[in-house]
């Protein structure tokens, strides 16, 4: 398989056959050493609320970006809301509102004021309220779609929070960082590798990349890679497929 700069492609997954990946890299050979033990991927969708989908990743890797990517393509297909998560501002929140790809009453800014991992896995009580308010407010909703703050490659949520996580990684660091594995690259429900427009600017290869992540993750069906380009919105619609796939019935339309 051969990944030019600006197609997206899923590995582990359905969408790309990785079998003509070259073999692991020598880093990787050894093994992911954060691998979901067998038994522990997520449950089945909630059926008594929204499903919550949590974006996750580095700082400045996408994950706004794939997020308005989201509600651009679900917004009209599903009951949509979103939770923002920022140290000291609401500046994705007010991001996303100003792009206008979601009514702002279904978007809830949550100001950590502490490390982002901290309020996504150690101490969720912000972020579960203002998930909980959004439900109150709004009433039934299919789907909410909680974005981290930019932590680094070990901030991962808590399953008490989310029902499923999506882990976004760029290319602009390297084509080195799936290997460096950590458990959001490892264990995520998705893994996105966004920026694939850099990759010649940064000397990254794409190959080298989704053999990296595929053998991070051990190449599970139900744990895709997808490449993204969210300049262009390349393979934002397999993200979105992606997420419908995870409610638990057909989307109810708004
Ligand atoms: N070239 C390129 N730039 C992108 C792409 N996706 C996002 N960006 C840009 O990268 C920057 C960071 O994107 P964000 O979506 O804000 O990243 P983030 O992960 O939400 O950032 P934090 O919340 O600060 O961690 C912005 O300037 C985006 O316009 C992409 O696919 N290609």
């Amino acid at each position: 398989m051969h990944l030019d700069h600006d197609r997206r492609g899923a590995v582990g997954g359905s969408l790309v056959d990785g079998a003509g990946l070259p073999s692991p890299s020598s880093a990787a050979e050894s093994g992911p050493r954060w691998q979901s033990p067998p038994g522990t991927p997520a449950g089945p969708p909630p059926t008594d609320r929204a499903l919550r989908v949590g974006v996750g990743g580095p700082v400045g890797s996408g994950k706004t970006a794939l997020v308005a990517a989201l509600c651009r393509v679900l917004a009209g297909r599903v009951r949509l809301a979103v939770v923002t998560n920022d140290i000291y501002t609401t500046e994705d929140a007010d991001f996303l509102r100003a792009a206008g790809v979601l009514d702002p009453v279904r978007i809830r800014a949550v100001e950590t004021g502490c490390c982002p991992h901290t309020a996504i896995r150690d101490d969720i009580t912000a972020n579960l309220d203002a998930v909980e308010d959004l439900e109150a407010e709004l009433g039934r909703l299919d789907l909410i779609l909680v974005e981290s703050g930019g932590d680094n490659l070990t901030a991962t949520f808590s399953y008490g929070l989310i029902d499923r996580q999506i882990f976004v990684i760029d290319v602009a660091g390297g084509d080195k960082v799936p290997r460096k594995g950590g458990p959001g690259v490892a264990n995520s429900d998705l893994l996105v590798i966004n920026k694939t427009d850099l990759a010649p600017l940064v000397g990254a290869d794409l190959e080298v990349m989704a053999r990296d992540a595929a053998a991070m993750r051990g190449e599970r069906a139900d744990r895709p890679v997808l490449f993204t380009n969210l300049r262009s919105d390349t393979g934002a619609a397999d993200v979105a497929d992606w997420v419908l796939a995870q409610l638990p019935s057909p989307a109810h339309p708004r």
